[in-house]
């Protein structure tokens, strides 16, 4: 960048004490003159500094939103085969597609074959992969003891019924089963709108039965771990059997098990050969022990038969949204930490409360007792869930998530 020239000096007033009047005034309107030229001069280079400045800040926008979306986009994973004079070979999973890339100095200096790599469209290096089994990590969530119980869960009281015979009874009773020689479902179904607790009731069949939930979201393997989908699944199957007794949760399954379609883009296969390493570890089951499998969708429409066979997700639930008594029996849950107003009529509100989901009612609670605190008061009113139920229903997130953004939902 070049350094601007510097600024102009000061003007200085000369006045010499033999000067007579008229030779005074003619200095005082010079050094006037000047002032004002100076001015000026200033007041360009203060425009030409403040054009300069915003085209900086255009500049470091850019970036920013450069940076933000390298930082977004998708990476592929690789493993470094070779280091050469000429840049790094590396192999991309998935594909097995080897290229010869350059290396930044720094990464040089940092790589070593065998290490796992972010990659970019360009099959740039962007940075380098923690261990494996930090990827899986991130990929799951394991808890040993999840705390939500059955009586967390409002409004879908036959779906735990079903859930606890179809998962719990085989954990806990798996002596009985093996006696009596009938093989319990393999895995469990759940499907319906967002937030009717679908989460919740895997979570809280773990805690009953004293199983590690483990969770992994579908989307996530397809968006975050390109390349990796078929090996997490194996890896989820292999920590689940090291922790037994479990509770294995793959939330939106329909992002591995998708109908297929005609495309043949690598991201398809990616994902086909994700669901079929899904499949192949549910049909090897049997031997698993004490392993259950829950999965959850929204949109059950969307999912491949292949994955409802016998044998396989064979026992479907829905989770529907709650009716007006489920709604009454939520809005209890979460307010039974709350202090109530005696104005709060709870089958009043939760008659009101049409196309409401667990989630939405959640939210709605919290609402209502942030109305309280902003005036300053520490019981909830019936106002306040007024309040909240107007802010909710006007803000764009709304309670009827049945026209997301994946369209119309057949619930
Ligand atoms: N039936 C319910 N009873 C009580 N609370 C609920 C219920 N359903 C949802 N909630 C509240 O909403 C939150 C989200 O629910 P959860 O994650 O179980 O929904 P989900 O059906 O798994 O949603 P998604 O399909 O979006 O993953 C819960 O933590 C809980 O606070």
């Amino acid at each position: 960048m070049s350094r601007s020239p510097s600024l102009p000096d000061r003007p200085r007033l000369d006045l010499d004490p033999d000067m007579n009047e008229a030779e005074r005034l003619e200095a005082l309107r010079k050094h006037f003159e000047r002032i004002v030229q100076v001015n000026d001069e200033l007041d360009d280079r203060l425009d030409e500094a403040q054009s300069r400045r915003a085209d900086l800040r255009e500049e470091v926008d850019e970036l920013k939103r450069r940076n933000e979306a390298l930082k977004t986009a998708s990476l592929y994973i690789a493993t470094v085969e070779e280091l050469t004079e000429d840049g790094a070979v590396i192999k991309q999973h998935g594909n097995n597609q080897e290229v010869l890339t350059d290396l930044s100095p720094q990464l040089e200096d940092e790589l070593e074959a065998g290490d796992r790599v972010a990659i970019n469209d360009s099959f740039s290096v962007q940075t380098v992969l923690d261990d494996e089994t930090d990827a899986r990590a991130q990929a799951m969530e394991v808890d040993a003891d999840p705390e939500v119980t059955y009586d967390d869960i409002g409004g879908i009281d036959e779906q735990v019924r079903e859930v606890r015979e179809a998962v719990e009874d085989p954990l806990i009773n798996a002596d009985a089963f093996r006696e009596v020689g009938i093989t319990p479902p393999s895995g469990v179904l759940l499907h319906g709108p967002p937030g009717t607790g679908k989460t919740m009731l895997a979570k809280a069949v773990a805690n009953e039965t004293d199983a590690t939930f483990i969770k992994m979201a579908g989307s996530e393997l397809v968006r975050k771990f390109i390349g990796e989908g078929a090996r997490l699944v194996r890896d989820l199957f292999d920590l689940a059997g090291e922790r037994e007794p479990a509770v294995i949760f793959i939330d939106e399954i329909d992002a591995v098990a998708a109908k297929r379609t005609d495309s043949k883009t690598s991201g398809d296969a990616e994902v086909q050969r994700t669901m079929m390493q899904l499949l192949s570890e549910m049909d090897g089951f049997d031997d698993r022990g004490e392993v259950r499998i829950i999965a959850a969708t929204n949109r059950f429409d969307m999912l491949d038969d292949a994955i409802l066979r016998p044998g396989r997700f064979d026992r479907l639930i829905e989770v529907p949204k709650p009716g007006p008594e489920g709604r009454e029996r939520i809005l209890e849950i979460h307010t039974a930490d709350m202090a109530v107003a005696d104005d709060v009529d709870f089958a009043d509100l939760a008659a009101d409360l049409d196309d409401y989901s667990g989630a939405d009612i959640a939210a709605l609670t919290t609402e209502a007792g942030m109305f309280a605190i902003r005036d300053e008061r520490t019981t909830v009113r019936r106002a306040d869930f007024e309040d909240a139920r107007e802010k909710i229903e006007t803000s764009n997130e709304g309670p009827v998530f049945n026209d997301g953004e994946f369209g119309r939902y057949q619930y």
